[in-house]
């Protein structure tokens, strides 16, 4: 780890690469999509590489992906790589590569490859804060909508609109929550070794891994995020990805 950042020394970095990349329709794992010339997964490697955080990288890959294996072999990193296959949902392909860590680290940070482009900043500031104390710190941002909570009409309401309205959350109070997400490696064991216990539908219902910290019990604390850590979803965020890159702005703050 870089001498100017300041941190606990020994820090595992998870990256999750195995998701199929449904939405953004390229018939081939996202972590493949070409992305400025080269693969998605090139670019967050190069990104987690970059913000010199990581002790030691495992990245989930698609089960029997050769293409990512050979990219994550390939490319000279600053740390050691462990590659594993991913799973059923992320969950579970977190689990697998925190499960390939080694077992005397300080914490954990779960970043998703599909935020290709998050600036170094943002790994200073979550690590920063595990530094200083805390057990759990997500990035997040305010949120630009104003969001309702909805239900499904039914009956000959359903022939005028699908939903209806059930209430407006204070918007000042909610915040869109990114990755990299940085936990102390017991709690993230211990949450995961939960999860793994789930049943369907409870495991299905979980979109990080801070849920699995909260439900522990752990104060979660939040730093600042960056639009640059968009996660690349559709085909429209892969456009923006582009644009980003091809105007040299991207790993630096907004
Ligand atoms: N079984 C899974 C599912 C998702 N992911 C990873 O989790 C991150 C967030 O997932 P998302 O962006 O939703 O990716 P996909 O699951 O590939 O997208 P989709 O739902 O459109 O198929 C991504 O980096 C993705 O590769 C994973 O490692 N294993
Ligand atoms: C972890 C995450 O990126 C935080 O915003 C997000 O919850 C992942 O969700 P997805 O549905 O798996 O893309």
């Amino acid at each position: 780890m870089s001498e100017s950042i300041p941190g606990p020394h020994r820090v595992g970095v998870i990256l999750v690469a195995g998701g199929s990349g449904q939405r953004l329709g390229y018939g081939m794992p996202k972590a493949q999509v070409p992305l400025a010339g080269e693969m998605l997964l090139a670019h967050a490697l190069r990104g987690v590489d970059a913000s010199g955080v990581a002790s030691h990288i495992s990245v989930a890959v698609p089960a029997a992906d050769v293409a990512l294996r050979a990219l994550c072999t390939a490319m000279r990193l600053g740390c050691p790589i462990t590659v594993v296959d991913g799973g059923a949902t992320r969950s579970d392909s977190v689990r697998a590569a925190l499960n390939s860590l080694p077992g005397d680290l300080h914490a954990v940070l779960v970043h998703d490859a599909a935020r290709a482009l998050a600036p170094a900043q943002v790994f200073h500031r979550v690590v920063s804060a595990l530094a200083a104390g805390a057990e759990a710190v997500i990035p997040a941002v305010p949120v630009v909508d104003t969001v309702k909570s909805v239900e499904p009409t039914g009956g000959s309401e359903a022939a005028l609109a699908p939903f209806r309205v059930t209430g407006t959350p204070d918007r000042s109070s909610l915040r869109a929550v990114q990755t990299p997400q940085g936990f102390e490696a017991g709690l993230l064991r211990r949450a995961h070794a939960e999860a793994a216990e789930f049943d369907e539908k409870r495991a299905a219902a979980i979109t990080d891994d801070a849920m699995l910290a909260e439900s522990l019990g752990a104060t979660v604390h939040v730093v600042e995020g960056s639009d640059m850590s968009l996660k690349i979803t559709t085909p429209l965020d892969l456009l923006l990805a582009e644009a980003v890159l091809s105007n040299g702005t991207s790993m630096q703050e907004d």
